[in-house]
């Protein structure tokens, strides 16, 4: 039977949602894997806020066919890898809101030995990736999650002084103060591996019954 990924995001303008196809594509390059893209349910009352910016209008409809995530994606997982675009250095309240209403599932362990990684977004360099990324760990390390990141030995591209997303806790693209750039290529590409490590690992622990 195929592994199963879930690629699960939340991206008002679009860049986190391009990630996420990067992601995806990484994953389904690898044997025996089937993906599945979801995004996050927006809050009505950010919905009513944000729909009067062009950018974010222009960001939902290119997403429109996305469907939204349940708690039944979740389940139907082998491994899940989350699209988190910076507020204020940490997650998105939408996506807080996800995990917290999955609350069931964390009290009967039912995400426990999932593989799972992050991928995520910032409009400056230093607005919060790291700590995005680490403080998202935290919540899928309560569901008892396996944390899959993304070393230096896979991913050269790290390794440079230039201001381009990636760290070895996730992948990432710098967006620009007015989320003018779109991702790199070489942000593309790690986000890319980051599926192909994630498949792997899911599929490693699928076939020890952990
Ligand atoms: C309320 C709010 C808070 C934000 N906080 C940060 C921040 O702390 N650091 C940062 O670099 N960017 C911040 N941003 C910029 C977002 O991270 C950026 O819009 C996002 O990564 C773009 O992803 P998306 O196009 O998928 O929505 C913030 C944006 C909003 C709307």
């Amino acid at each position: 039977m195929s592994t199963k990924i879930l690629v699960i995001y939340y991206s008002a303008y679009g860049h986190i949602y391009q990630m996420a196809q990067s992601v995806a594509q990484g994953a389904k390059n690898e044997s025996d894997i089937e993906v599945k893209i979801v995004k996050v349910p927006e809050f009505d009352v950010a919905r009513k806020f944000l729909s009067t910016q062009e950018p974010y209008v222009k960001a939902q409809e290119a997403q429109k066919e996305i469907p939204d995530a349940t708690q039944e994606d979740l389940l139907w997982a082998d491994g899940i890898i989350w699209g988190v675009p910076t507020r204020f250095g940490m997650m998105p309240a939408q996506m807080k809101q996800f995990l917290d209403a999955a609350g069931g599932l964390w009290a009967t362990g039912k995400l426990e030995g999932k593989a799972t990684g992050v991928f995520v977004s910032t409009g400056s360099v230093h607005g919060g990736q790291e700590t995005t990324a680490i403080t998202t760990i935290i919540p899928l390390l309560h569901f008892g999650m396996i944390y899959v990141g993304l070393p230096y030995g896979e991913n050269p591209e790290q390794m440079t002084a230039e201001g381009i997303g990636g760290s070895p806790y996730s992948a990432a693209t710098v967006v620009g103060p007015n989320g003018e750039l779109n991702p790199d290529q070489r942000e593309l590409t790690m986000a890319s591996r980051l599926g192909a490590r994630v498949a792997k690992v899911a599929k490693a622990l699928k076939s020890t019954n952990l």
